[in-house]
């Protein structure tokens, strides 16, 4: 039986052999069939007997009994020396099996790069199911070849290549290879987010009219604040626009439903929050899930407010969670008011207002042009997000919980620099961004790995190298 390495072999070689033993005589070499002998020479003896075989005659249309070419099997196997003489000798670039996969699905299944980049420069088109086969096997590489040709992934390929990289760091493989995909996986679900949809609502930004006023206020105090246009951005570099954005999607229903099977488990009564350091040292797949949503919103942010991905800090972020009545849940406040360097804010819920609670509605609550107070409802909704601007623009409250649970995730991001006491050297390359993220993230010893993660944060997931700092935040 014909075998090609250990590799398993989605197209079906070894049904092929069994049902083409069809002997046949070239140059006085006996073979059960030409197919299955191109076959074996693409994956043993590579591109010379290829050649002869071409040159005595045989098709490189040839197919096996799953419609099969051998440029599918040179592609699946990576020798790119046999496809590129197998596409000179007139083979069909994307011509599919009987199941629909072209050579390139191949070359992705097997993790034949340069078969891959081969194909793609030969105008074979980089289907969906290509590039899902890469994610799944979490190949960066040849997720960026097939980006590059157009193929970008789409949820289910997003979240094939994130459950890999789970995976990964689950079974202490956390490499240099890590840091490529993370970074794919996070650029890929901020394209999917724009892709769901928003709504964006500009605002007047608005600043304590007393020059370093205005901080610590609450309700009725902070209500009366004379107020005038203009940011603060205390130590920051914020945009100079100001606005609120209701994303009605920030997690897909399945991503909120997973994040809360784990929070249902890790947030006990009385306990009724759980940050991202308590959330590191549970477990690996909990925290991988908190750090890609809050990327996510990191990500939205900077592209929201035109910022570059670098000046974008997360300083806070836990999941608060509600249940039962509450007498008060959050009273009239501004992020930027109760913490000089919450810049930006965004509150993703993972539960829905009139399904899972009510009560517990969020209010924008603004000044009235008529006098007094006017208030503006954000129901919230399963895997829906508020993502704003945290200056005294956007003073917000929470109405009092009425029944039933209800989780949010509330962070909060700077665009103040490190403080130079806590700065660390950027990491040279992707192996010391794994290993940073092995000892503050995956393993954490102490709570103070996680603490310097957030400072470390924009270093380690940057959007591309360059983007990475060399001396300031
Ligand atoms: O849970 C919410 O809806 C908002 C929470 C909030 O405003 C905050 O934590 O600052
Ligand atoms: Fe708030």
């Amino acid at each position: 039986m014909f075998k090609c390495g250990s590799k398993r072999e989605p197209w079906g070689t070894e049904q092929h052999v069994d049902a083409s033993v069809d002997s046949l005589e070239v140059k006085g070499i006996a073979m059960r069939s030409m197919e299955m002998r191109i076959a074996n020479d693409a994956c043993y003896r590579g591109m010379r007997a290829v050649d002869l075989l071409l040159h005595a005659g045989v098709s490189p249309h040839s197919r096996n009994a799953r419609g099969s070419t051998p440029l599918h099997l040179a592609a699946f196997h990576g020798h790119a020396s046999v496809a590129a003489q197998l596409l000179s000798r007139g083979a069909a670039p994307a011509a599919p099996n009987h199941e629909g996969h072209s050579p390139l699905h191949a070359a992705a299944a097997g993790g034949g790069l340069a078969v891959a980049r081969l194909l793609l420069s030969r105008g074979a088109a980089p289907s969906a199911a290509a590039v899902r086969l890469a994610a799944a096997r979490g190949d960066a590489p040849m997720l960026a070849a097939l980006a590059a040709a157009g193929g970008e992934m789409d949820e289910a390929a997003a979240s094939l290549a994130f459950a890999e990289a789970v995976r990964r760091c689950e079974e202490g493989r956390v490499d240099g290879a890590l840091p490529p995909l993370l970074r794919l996986v996070f650029a890929a679900d901020l394209r999917l987010l724009l892709a769901r949809g928003r709504s964006v609502a500009n605002v007047t930004c608005l600043r304590p009219e007393e020059e370093g006023g205005g901080y610590g206020l609450y309700d009725e105090e902070l209500a009366a604040l004379p107020l005038t246009e203009g940011r603060v951005c205390a130590g920051g570099e914020c945009c100079a626009e100001c606005s609120r954005i209701d994303f009605p999607s920030l997690a897909t229903r399945e991503e909120a439903d997973l994040f809360l099977q784990e929070l249902e488990l890790a947030i006990v009564p009385p306990l009724h929050q759980f940050s991202l350091m308590k959330c590191a040292f549970r477990d690996t797949r909990t925290t991988l899930h908190f750090v890609r949503l809050l990327e996510r919103m990191r990500r939205a942010i900077a592209h929201e407010y035109g910022l570059p991905l670098r000046r974008v800090l997360p300083v806070q972020s836990f999941v608060s969670c509600f249940r039962g009545a509450q007498d008060k849940q959050g009273g009239l406040h501004a992020d930027e008011s109760t913490h000089a360097e919450m810049h930006y804010s965004a509150v993703l819920y993972l539960s829905t207002h009139g399904e899972d609670f009510e009560g517990g509605t969020f209010y924008w609550n603004d000044a009235s042009p008529a006098g007094g107070r006017e208030r503006l409802a954000v129901p919230p909704a399963k895997g829906s997000a508020v993502v704003f601007s945290s200056g005294w623009e956007n003073m917000h409250e929470v109405e009092p919980l009425a029944s039933g649970t209800r989780f949010a995730v509330p962070s909060f991001f700077t665009t103040c620099a490190v403080p130079p006491e806590l700065r660390r050297a950027p990491p040279r390359d992707d192996a010391a961004v794994a290993a940073e993220l092995q000892r503050s993230l995956v393993a954490p010893r102490e709570a103070a790995d996680v603490r310097h993660l957030m400072m470390e944060w924009h270093t380690l997931f940057a959007e591309d190298p360059a983007d990475r700092p060399e001396d300031s935040a």
